[in-house]
């Protein structure tokens, strides 16, 4: 982005990561991560819980493997079988030639008898080697298509989260750490392989140093135990870190994404917001690096305590070994096996710890995916809605004295608010800005939940009914909609109901947008977007009458309209209102507008006041009573809007 150049740069200290002046510090303060309980259960775990869990991740990463790719993971398993059998089989051969080597006797009879061992040496080398490339491939076939998985059961289970869910303290924070598990799910499958693997090795390496001396092998495991805990504790740095970034982090991806993406790089560069956002980013970046470097100096620390301590445990058993020689306990050949097998042991020891801290911290983040997708943060529909479904699309829908509060709101939106629509009647819910107009059609569509009082559709309750099903009664035209780069086709149906031709351009022709057909290059299949080759962009009002498209397309009982013609054109908007009736034989319409002079059409206006409902009545009734109603009527007259009353 060209406009960058002019953003304030940082100085060098701040690129190098120092902390940000405190004139930012309260402006971080917000992204803090604030979830004290999952920072204290992070912190709390031991060394002793992680080797507890350490099978339960390898199980779980084979589950999930199996889960995916059957075949892959198979093979996977049989390649580190194979390699560890194949590392035994080489330990004992090098323990055989050393003992026919050192043996007395004529050099080419001793080179004779070794020549076989020598041979399995080499072959079992070879084919580790092979087993090697194998499992090389096999990961890269798994990683993808187990990443694209966990990324799938995170989209089902935030979709499966309560609408409200966003507004709930540490909801956004639990979907970023739980989508950094799911990023992170084949590292599990890797790091389990690696582990896999050196336990392979060193059950080879463990039965040689355990024939030829017993000490050998506890005197290994128990040397490693301070390097184990080392590791183990620096994974658990990195991991909070992790978990206390998260917001910021989010803050970091929101910022990215609205200064590079289309739909608001226009006043990225009229506003100059693109300057201003960079700056931020760079600062909240800064103070990103900052708590990241420090936790990965401490992490570094640590693992350099547990190395040394790991170094000094190592001198103790060669030390050992050592020993046993010199005082005569152990014969020079089956030295040099030791020699040998405790290498490999000890390699392996070091391999499992490290993959096995890995696998602990990745442990983390996939146990935090898998908390997830299990309820969404407490948040799941099915946990707090029932599984009743309407024998038939419902005739009448009641808000019944409800009120509502978003949470973290300190009012109410709406307080004690009664409201009926049936099929065949159009209802328009009128009131300044913040009035509580969207909340209301929200609850009514059983998109929210009251927190006081009950919403009935029929006679049932929209919190006893399954959502899925229930909003297959329900087509609403949002005040801001998404733009989804699909064909238009594709944009109206979302694949459901009569996908037709005929159907589509029934709903293209209410909605006008059936005149802007003839300039998209594939009719009903064009992209709208011009992101991708072959793609059309669209204008505003052509987006808003693809989102009128697809709710007249849905043969819905209610039907939402939520300033529907706020980027209309006065033909279409005229067209769209004058249909409007014809629309209402069969659905229950609920309008939303400021536009007065569109109420009109209405056979009932509700009037919204800060969530109140303070006047109801016909269009005539309201626009010669006093009240909220006719003041805002009069302005907009004064501006040339609303027609006067028949
Ligand atoms: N997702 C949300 N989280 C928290 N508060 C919200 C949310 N949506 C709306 N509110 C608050 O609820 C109140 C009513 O908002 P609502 O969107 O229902 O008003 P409205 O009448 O539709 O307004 P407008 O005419 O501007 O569209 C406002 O005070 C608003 O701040």
């Amino acid at each position: 982005m060209t406009s960058g150049s002019t953003a304030a740069q940082p100085s060098a200290d701040e690129a190098e990561g120092t902390p940000p002046d405190s004139g930012d510090a309260a402006q971080e303060e917000e992204f803090q991560y604030r979830d004290e309980s999952r920072l204290q259960a992070g912190g709390q775990m031991t060394t002793t819980t992680m080797a507890r869990r350490l099978p339960v991740l390898v199980r779980r990463s084979l589950r999930m493997a199996w889960q995916v790719d059957r075949g892959a993971t198979a093979g996977l398993l049989a390649c580190q079988i194979g390699t560890g059998v194949l590392a035994a089989l080489g330990l004992f051969a090098v323990t055989g030639t050393l003992t026919a080597l050192i043996s007395s006797g004529d050099i080419t009879d001793r080179v004779r008898e070794a020549a076989p061992q020598l041979a399995v040496i080499a072959g079992a080398a070879g084919l580790r080697a092979l087993l090697g490339v194998t499992v090389t491939w096999l990961t890269g076939r798994l990683r993808p298509v187990l990443a694209r998985a966990a990324e799938v059961s995170m989209v089902e289970a935030a979709l499966g989260a309560e609408a409200a869910a966003n507004n709930k303290p540490g909801y956004n924070d639990q979907y970023d750490i739980a989508d950094r598990g799911a990023q992170v799910t084949p590292d599990l499958v890797e790091e389990a392989q690696d582990v896999l693997a050196a336990t392979a090795t060193l059950a080879a390496g463990a039965t040689v140093l355990t024939v030829i001396h017993p000490l050998l092998l506890p005197l290994l495991l128990v040397a490693c135990l301070p390097q184990a805990a080392a590791y183990v504790r620096a994974a658990r740095v990195v991991y909070l870190a992790g978990l206390e970034t998260s917001g910021r982090r989010r803050m970091l991806h929101k910022l990215r994404w609205h200064m590079s993406y289309m739909e608001s790089s226009e006043e990225m560069r009229a506003c100059l917001a693109g300057p201003f956002l960079l700056d931020r980013y760079r600062r909240l970046a800064v103070s990103v690096n900052v708590s990241e470097r420090e936790a990965a100096n401490t992490g570094a620390w640590m693992g350099l305590a547990g190395a040394a301590a790991g170094g000094v445990a190592s001198a103790a058993v060669w030390a050992t070994l050592l020993w046993l020689l010199v005082s005569g306990r152990m014969d020079l050949a089956a030295g040099g096996g030791a020699v040998f097998a405790l290498q490999t042991a000890t390699g392996s020891v070091r391999g499992i710890i490290n993959g096995g801290a890995r696998l602990v911290r990745t442990g983390w983040y996939v146990q935090d995916w898998q908390n997830f997708i299990d309820n969404a943060h407490g948040q799941a529909m099915v946990t707090c809605r029932g599984s009743e479904v309407l024998p038939a699309p419902p005739e009448r829908f009641e808000v019944r004295n409800v009120i509502y509060r978003y949470d973290g709101a300190e009012k109410d939106s709406l307080a004690g608010v009664s409201l009926k629509v049936r099929r065949g009647e159009i209802v328009a819910l009128v009131g300044e800005n913040g009035s509580g107009k969207t909340t209301l059609s929200r609850l009514i569509c059983g998109l929210l939940l009251p927190t006081f009082g009950e919403v009935a559709w029929d006679h049932k309750t929209t919190a006893r009914l399954e959502p899925w099903e229930a909003w297959k009664h329900v087509a609403v035209a949002p005040q801001r909609f998404t733009y989804l780069p699909l064909t238009l086709r594709d944009n109206v149906t979302l694949g459901q109901d009569d996908t037709s031709d005929a159907a589509l351009m029934a709903a293209c022709e209410a909605s006008g947008a059936a005149d802007m057909l003839p300039d998209l290059r594939s009719g009903l299949d064009t992209l709208l977007t011009s992101e991708w080759f072959g793609g059309h962009q669209l204008s505003g009002g052509q987006w808003q009458r693809v989102i009128l498209t697809r709710a007249f397309h849905r043969r819905a009982s209610l039907l939402v309209m939520d300033e529907p013609t706020a980027a209309l054109d006065a033909r279409a908007e005229h067209h769209v209102f004058t249909g409007l009736r014809d629309l209402a034989k069969d659905r229950a319409i609920l309008l939303i507008t400021h536009r007065l002079a569109n109420v009109a059409v209405a056979d009932r206006i509700v009037v919204l006041d800060q969530g109140r409902l303070v006047q109801e009545g016909t269009y005539a009734q309201l626009t010669r009573e006093p009240g909220l109603f006719r003041t805002l009527w009069e302005l907009e007259q004064r501006t040339g809007g609303a027609p006067s009353p028949t």
